[in-house]
């Protein structure tokens, strides 16, 4: 019995490439030889060497197929369908154009297609089998329309860092360098990959080329499927078109690839195998993109020799009074490419030998197989998470920055004290020598360091994962795993954390020369920032990313003044709510602060008092330190499922 082993594919197909490559051979397809459609004049498809070209190599394995059968989408509180009565089927090997008027449906389509939206009637297939939308999801690349890429990565680490990820299980990384390398010259992108791709504050790429990386980005993964939402948006005529050749090439070697397209150009049209035409949410036409003009023809319109014939539809499809009986069903089955499938498939599907299932379970194992384990991809997400710290120069230096000015600036509140920053009642029998007690000063002390720390930790730790949320929410939804990423990404700061406790320990201690030892005071003070990041993670799960800063400095200030200063925390006991002030890191910061400033003194004072009045308990730091610890822990702990239900939504 022979399988569908996607595993296999990819192996002989980089076969194949390094082949031909090491023989020395261009792969460049001859577009005019190709069946179907127009030839364009250029020959963009030179700069392909693309590493699939060898995909339908094999004749025995069956190509990929989806179909859809009276697929319908609506907005939950809607009372209209947004879309209804879909059928159609795409293959391996083929690139199916999307087009209709603004709002007819086409991103709400391929957001179905794509399993990022759960149809609400209907059924979809592959090779035979009924599955969930979002269960074929892990075939496909999805290209969104903006472009969602690290702008502090260079493109070559983006592709890179993809590829590890997804392929990173059956690939080493010389191979996976290698394909990494091939897609570059096929993307067109070797002049600039080592350019950092750039933001709209910070300029990089262009927007051809940096659609092109958010191309690229999927065809690492090497899916199946590539979906593409609108991907000559905001192009030129000439980079459009030189987008959807390579497009087409890309379906050339074997992926099926499906894209939403507007207003295309004759040549672009021409590229197109299949075509599916939207209208207020309706099908009017699936087919053949050569047999539209005809389809159009037979009912009843014109076409110029001289116009576009793509413009001539889309000036069409408003005007059409198009009959409710679903004229698409009929349109497409008319152009013999619809077949409602629902009837003719159950889940078994037979191989060209007609005697064994394929099965599709093994497809998506296979492709479960392809991705880096667990455990490596959170060392790629914090080897990532690392090289962006370090490019994040201004950011970097401006947290480390705030650290020094804040242990700067609380230091001198108390440099005329020498560190006598506590004075108790003498033990007994010299009681009555004791001068003015000052219990409150290491108090104090303990709460200002808590709202400084807070200033400079919050909004830096709302930033680590809010300003990434939606690209994120991109490769979740290609396959990266969502727990390797949050805790790659949360070990990469550990360091920048550290530095930045550092600073704020270092000048605090020259200045107020306490009696607590400078490591411990660096050890409270860093668990003090690791609490305020994981807040901030709290935060940029469930808050928009413009304001989170706000929110977070607020939540961090607010519960850095829960420390048992004021009120007392002896006070907030008679209250009997001591418990909800131990619920936060502040008292724990504040408990070992007082703790370690008041235990050089026990020889002289009555500590006992002391804690009495304050509420703090002595001699207990260690316990202090690692609440402090499981609190950050904690705090993280809540985010990451926030960041599953809401932030990554
Ligand atoms: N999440 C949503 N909430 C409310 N309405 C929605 C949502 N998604 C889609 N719609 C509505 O569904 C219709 C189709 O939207 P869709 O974005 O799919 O159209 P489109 O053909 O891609 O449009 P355009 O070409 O302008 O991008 C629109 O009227 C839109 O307002």
């Amino acid at each position: 019995m022979r399988r569908f082993s996607l595993s296999s594919d990819l192996t002989k197909l980089f076969r194949s490439w390094r082949r031909r490559r090491h023989g020395g051979q261009q792969t460049a397809v001859d577009m005019s030889s190709q069946e179907g459609t127009g030839s364009p004049d250029k020959e963009p498809a030179q700069l392909l060497n693309f590493p699939f070209s060898s995909v339908d190599d094999d004749a025995s394995t069956p190509p990929l197929q989806i179909t859809f059968a009276d697929v319908g989408f609506r907005i939950r509180g809607r009372a209209t369908d947004i879309l209804s009565g879909l059928h159609g089927s795409c293959e391996a090997g083929s690139i199916l154009g999307v087009m209709g008027p603004s709002g007819s449906g086409k991103s709400s389509f391929v957001n179905l297609l794509s399993g990022r939206n759960e149809a609400i009637t209907g059924e979809f297939y592959l090779n035979g089998y009924r599955m969930r939308s979002a269960e074929l999801r892990s075939l496909i690349g999805f290209v969104p329309q903006d472009d969602l890429v690290l702008p502090e990565l260079t493109v070559r680490e983006n592709l890179l860092h993809s590829a590890r990820v997804m392929l990173g299980g059956q690939l080493g990384d010389p191979a996976l360098g290698e394909y990494v390398d091939s897609l570059i010259v096929a993307l067109g992108l070797a002049r600039v990959q080592d350019q950092m791709v750039g933001s709209v504050a910070r300029r990089g790429l262009s927007g051809g080329e940096c659609k092109r990386v958010s191309i690229g980005l999927e065809l690492a993964a090497a899916p199946k499927v590539l979906i593409l939402d609108e991907p000559t948006s905001g192009l030129d005529a000439t980079a459009a078109l030189s987008l959807m050749q390579l497009l087409r090439e890309v379906s050339r070697c074997g992926i099926m690839v499906i894209c939403v397209i507007h207003q295309p150009r004759a040549e672009i049209f021409a590229l197109l195998d299949n075509l599916m035409l939207l209208n207020l949410g309706k099908q009017v036409y699936f087919g053949p993109a050569a047999e539209a003009q005809t389809y159009f023809e037979a009912l009843g319109y014109g076409f110029s020799s001289f116009s576009n014939p793509a413009d001539t539809i889309m000036d069409i499809l408003p005007s059409h009074a198009w009959a409710d009986t679903t004229p698409s069903l009929s349109a497409a089955k008319e152009a013999k490419s619809c077949t409602p499938v629902a009837d003719t498939y159950n889940n078994t599907a037979l191989d060209e030998a007609g005697d064994a299932p394929l099965q599709v379970p093994d497809i998506l194992r296979s492709l479960q197989q392809r991705r880096a384990s667990w455990s490596r991809q959170v060392w790629l997400c914090f080897r990532r998470g690392t090289v962006q710290q370090t490019r994040q120069t201004a950011s970097f230096c401006l947290e480390i920055i705030s650290a020094s000015v804040i242990g700067v600036t609380i230091g001198l509140t108390i440099y005329e004290f020498h560190g006598h920053m506590f004075q108790g009642i003498y033990h007994p029998p010299f009681e009555l020598l004791s001068s003015a007690v000052n219990y409150r000063m290491v108090a104090e002390q303990g709460l200002l360091a808590c709202l400084a720390i807070a200033c400079a930790a919050g909004p830096p730790g709302v930033k680590l994962l809010g300003e990434e949320k939606l690209i994120f929410r991109r490769e979740q939804q290609t396959g990266h795993s969502r727990s390797a990423y949050f805790l790659g990404k949360n070990l990469s700061v550990l360091l920048r954390m550290f530095l930045a406790s550092l600073h704020y320990t270092t000048f605090y201690m020259i200045l107020s020369t306490p009696t607590i030892s400078f490591g411990l005071q660096l050890a409270i003070s860093f668990l003090y920032f690791y609490c305020m990041y994981g807040l901030g993670c709290i935060v940029a799960a469930i808050t928009h990313r413009e304001d989170g800063p706000l929110v977070c400095m607020l939540s961090c200030l607010v519960i850095s003044a829960l420390g048992g200063c004021a009120p007392r925390l002896a006070l907030v006991k008679t209250w009997n709510l001591g418990w909800f002030w131990y619920m936060w890191p502040g008292t724990w910061l504040s408990e070992a602060f007082y703790n370690e400033n008041t235990a050089p003194f026990a020889y002289l004072y009555q500590l006992d008092d002391a804690s009495r009045f304050t509420g703090y308990k002595n001699g207990r730091t260690g316990f202090d330190i690692g609440l402090l610890l499981l609190i950050g822990t904690l705090y993280r702990v809540i985010a990451y499922p926030l960041f599953v239900a809401v932030g990554w939504r």
